[in-house]
């Protein structure tokens, strides 16, 4: 049995199907594991945290891809990013006649604090175009396009957490399965891109699991399960 590591793991695609419904499997897993679990995310703060609450699990989480960082054990909540200028590119973008493509209610963007995201269905080029005027880029996660400040990632976020709870962010596997999982990918000493995931994921991955999803989630844990 190898030593288990302290664990990053993304939430949409990693432990979802590919309808976003989360693997009842992966609870118990989650709920076990010996050392810290950090869920980082591309979601708003209240997802990965009601996560957290649901599973009884402490409360670590990286969300909006690094632009917010909350650590439970040290009462720590950080702020990262360009939140005016991702609003700021939101405006432009419905000045052109787009949508942000969430309705009006926008449970995407609604507790959203350091970036905005919009519908994969709203174009992307003008998007892109306004993004790089405002210094920030856009990440398609296969769920959401994010614009967001690429200073920040969920790499930036485990170091944050890391230096809170006193952890080397080599000593951690993280798990996931788009490009805003690939910084994590760098900084965790040991990453697993699952099936489903795109290019940029899985080149900067240590590997690639045979399955997908959950399925992959599970597979690229099984070597540290009792
Ligand atoms: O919200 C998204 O677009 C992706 O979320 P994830 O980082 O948990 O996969
Ligand atoms: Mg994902």
């Amino acid at each position: 049995m190898t030593q288990t590591p302290p664990l990053l793991v993304d939430i949409d695609g990693t432990l979802t199907d590919e309808s976003r419904a989360i693997d009842p499997r992966v609870f118990p897993v989650l709920r076990e594991w010996p050392e810290p679990v950090v869920i980082a995310t591309g979601k708003a703060m209240p997802f990965p945290i009601a996560l957290c609450e649901f599973l009884s699990i402490e409360r670590t989480v990286v969300a909006e891809n690094g632009g917010v960082v909350f650590v439970e054990a040290t009462d720590e909540l950080q702020f990262e990013g360009d939140h005016e200028a991702s609003l700021a590119v939101a405006e432009a973008y419905r000045e052109l006649g787009h949508e942000l493509g969430f309705g009006s209610v926008d449970l995407a963007n609604r507790w959203r604090e350091t970036e905005v995201v919009v519908s994969l269905d709203q174009p992307l080029e003008p998007l892109e175009r306004l993004a790089a005027e405002y210094g920030l880029v856009v990440l398609d996660t296969g769920f959401a396009y994010h614009v967001t400040d690429p200073s920040v990632d969920k790499g930036t976020g485990l170091e944050a957490v890391c230096a809170e709870l006193g952890l080397d962010p080599a000593s951690f596997l993280a798990v996931g399965d788009s490009e805003n999982d690939a910084e994590a990918f760098e900084v965790a000493g040991e990453s697993v891109a699952v099936a489903n995931a795109d290019a940029t994921a899985k080149a900067r991955a240590d590997r690639v699991t045979e399955a997908g999803y959950a399925d992959g989630f599970l597979e690229a844990v099984a070597p540290y399960r009792r």
